[in-house]
Parts: C-alpha cells; sequence; structure tokens
C-alpha cells in the first residue's frame, strides 16, 4: 500500500472512532464487518468480540422485528430505510457511555445498503436521541401542564370562567342535540365587599375558597361543573337536569353555605356567609344559547338580591322577570 494510501486508512479509523454515533457494517449474511468505537462503548461488546458474527445471532431480540426486516427489504431494494423512533425507540441494547444498566438510550436508525466491488454490504447508523426525546417528553408535560392550568381558577382550585363557558356551549349543544334537559346556577356571596372591607381582601380570599369547596363538594354528578364565574360569583352546570332538580340542588348549596357559620362582617345582610343563587333551564324554543342562559341565570340571582338575599329564584318563561 502506498504512503498515502496508508495515512487515509489510518485517517479513516482515527474518523470512525471519534464518530458521535453508532457504525454497522453488515455484509450479505448479516455478518459484522465493521463495528466502531461508539457502539463498543455502549454495548459493551468490543469490536474484536463481535466482527464476523451475525448481527442477529449477536443480537437475538432483533429477529423479527423492524430493524431486520429494514436490513432484509434494504438488500432488496437497494433503498436506505429509516426506523420510525416513535415505533421502536431502543432497538438495540444500549446504554450511555460507561454505564451498564439503567434505561436504554433512544435511537434513532437508519439502515443504507452498498456495494464494494462484488460484495453486497448494509450500513446501520445508530443515533443516541434521548436528550431530543427527553427535552420533548418534558415540553409535552410542560404543555399538558399549563392546559390544565388554563381551566382551573388559581384562587379557589375549582374550574375557572374559560372551563364554565366551555362546558356551558358543550352541554347546550348536546342538549339541543338530543332534546335533553340541562340546568344553569349563577350564584354570588351576599354582601361580599363588606367581608372585604370588614376582615381585609386576604381573609376575603380565603372565605372565597371555602365557599367555593363546599359549592364544589355538594354537586354529585360527574357530568356537573362547579367554576368561579368571576369575583365572588359561581357558577354550575348541570347536565340531565330539569328545573325541579335543579332548584334541590341550588337549595342544597345555599343551605351548606349558610351552615358553614362563617362569620359575616357587621354591615352585612345577615350574621353569616350566605349565597343567592338564580337558576335557568334550557328551552328549545327560548333558552337554547349560552347568553339567553345566563341572561335568565343572572336575572333570577338580581331578583334574589331583591328578594332579601339568601334564597334562591327560579326562572320563569311566563314572567319577563324571575318570579
Ligand atoms: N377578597 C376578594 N374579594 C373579591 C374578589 N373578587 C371580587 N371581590 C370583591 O367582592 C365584592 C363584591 O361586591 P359587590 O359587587 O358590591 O356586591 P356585594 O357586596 O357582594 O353585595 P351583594 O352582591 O349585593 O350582596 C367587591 O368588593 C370585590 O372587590 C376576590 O378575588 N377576592
Amino acid at each position: 500500500m502506498s504512503e498515502s494510501g496508508t495515512s487515509s486508512s489510518l485517517l479513516s479509523a482515527r474518523v470512525l472512532g471519534l464518530a458521535q454515533l453508532g457504525l454497522i457494517v453488515i455484509d450479505a449474511q448479516h455478518h459484522i464487518v465493521m463495528w466502531n468505537q461508539w457502539m463498543a462503548s455502549r454495548s459493551g461488546r468490543s469490536s474484536h468480540r463481535v466482527l464476523g458474527q451475525d448481527l442477529f445471532d449477536l443480537y437475538g431480540e432483533l429477529r423479527g422485528q423492524r430493524l431486520e426486516q429494514a436490513v432484509l427489504s434494504a438488500m432488496q431494494s437497494n433503498l436506505p430505510q429509516q426506523l420510525s423512533p416513535a415505533l421502536n425507540p431502543s432497538p438495540f441494547p444500549l446504554y450511555p457511555a460507561g454505564s451498564w444498566g439503567g434505561e436504554r438510550v433512544e435511537q434513532q436508525v437508519s439502515v443504507t445498503p452498498f456495494s464494494e466491488g462484488k460484495e453486497r454490504y448494509c450500513l446501520i447508523e445508530v443515533s443516541d436521541i434521548s436528550t431530543i426525546v427527553g427535552r420533548e417528553r418534558q415540553l409535552r408535560s410542560q404543555a399538558e401542564q399549563l392546559r390544565a392550568q388554563s381551566y382551573v381558577d388559581g384562587l379557589t382550585g375549582i374550574a375557572n370562567r374559560r372551563h364554565f363557558d366551555v362546558a356551558l356551549d358543550r352541554e347546550l349543544r348536546r342538549a339541543a342535540r338530543h332534546e335533553g334537559q340541562l340546568s344553569l346556577l349563577l350564584m354570588d356571596i351576599d354582601s361580599f365587599k363588606a367581608y372585604n372591607d370588614h376582615f381585609g381582601h386576604q381573609q376575603g380570599d380565603a372565605c372565597l375558597t371555602r365557599v367555593a369547596e363546599a359549592f364544589a363538594a355538594t354537586l354529585q354528578r360527574p357530568g356537573d361543573l362547579a367554576a368561579r364565574y368571576g369575583g365572588e360569583e359561581f357558577g354550575a352546570v348541570l347536565p340531565d337536569t330539569n328545573a325541579e332538580q335543579a332548584a334541590l340542588v341550588a337549595e342544597s348549596i345555599r343551605a351548606r353555605i349558610a351552615a358553614l357559620g362563617i362569620m359575616h362582617a357587621p354591615a352585612a345582610a345577615r350574621p353569616h356567609v350566605t349565597l343567592s343563587i338564580g337558576v335557568a333551564t334550557f328551552d328549545k324554543d327560548r333558552l337554547a344559547e349560552p347568553a339567553a342562559m345566563l341572561a335568565a341565570a343572572d336575572s333570577c340571582l338580581y331578583a334574589a338580591k331583591k328578594a332579601g338575599r339568601d334564597c334562591v329564584i327560579i326562572y320563569q318563561h311566563q314572567q319577563e322577570n324571575a318570579a
């Protein structure tokens, strides 16, 4: 061999040793003819132990798997093949260099057929994509967390206004489609300004949280939604619930909040914290849109305030306003 031939093969060997990905070459009989340092340090098998062995004898678990199919089809079609990392995350039992055991590294594997003289070969390249996959997983879980948070009220931990709007819209459509029943409650803590003025905003927040938790705990069905509608107002979406049933639910919420016995400010209408509640029920001819339902429940809430607070008013279609 010429001097320049020798130095170029030395250079090739050095480059193969430095490559930051696994390089395996197998011949047409699947015998390993090249196994670089990256593969040795992550598989625990040095090249002199694996050269000449059938790749699929060495790693029996690869038999019948996508990698073997990719090699066969690359050899047949003479076209490169790529394994989907999502379906084949870690085909080879490879571990981070220097750590024998633990989690396999996540791999991206490609198979490239080639010929040299009369011989046919396959180059198998293996990249470690653990960091990328880990980062993707982290981003996905952060996105899920953000999504969950964006539907939860930060103070009280119950559903927020956005969640309420989405649920009301969805349940109204469902009720309209199936001629079903649906009721909506809007409620407001009585004389809450006086509470804040007397006890301070921080204690006001604590009161809101107690009321929210007790209100949410009153709703029994999995489809019911308890939400903070805004400020000291709460809303409930009650699927499959007619006006009579909704009136019972509203009354049990009212009674439960009154029974908490949270001391109110001297200037408040009652000695303890109470709720006023307005109730509206889906009607395909009159109350079929979210805005109409909300306006009806709100007019009842207003009527409950006028009626002295700590009470429930049900929307009546016959009258312009609540009874
Ligand atoms: N602490 C606290 N107070 C809030 C919050 N959101 C709204 N409020 C207060 O709730 C009070 C609502 O007062 P108003 O709308 O005047 O009604 P009210 O005093 O409850 O009287 P009625 O509704 O007529 O019984 C205001 O003082 C708001 O500042 C909150 O997140 N935390």
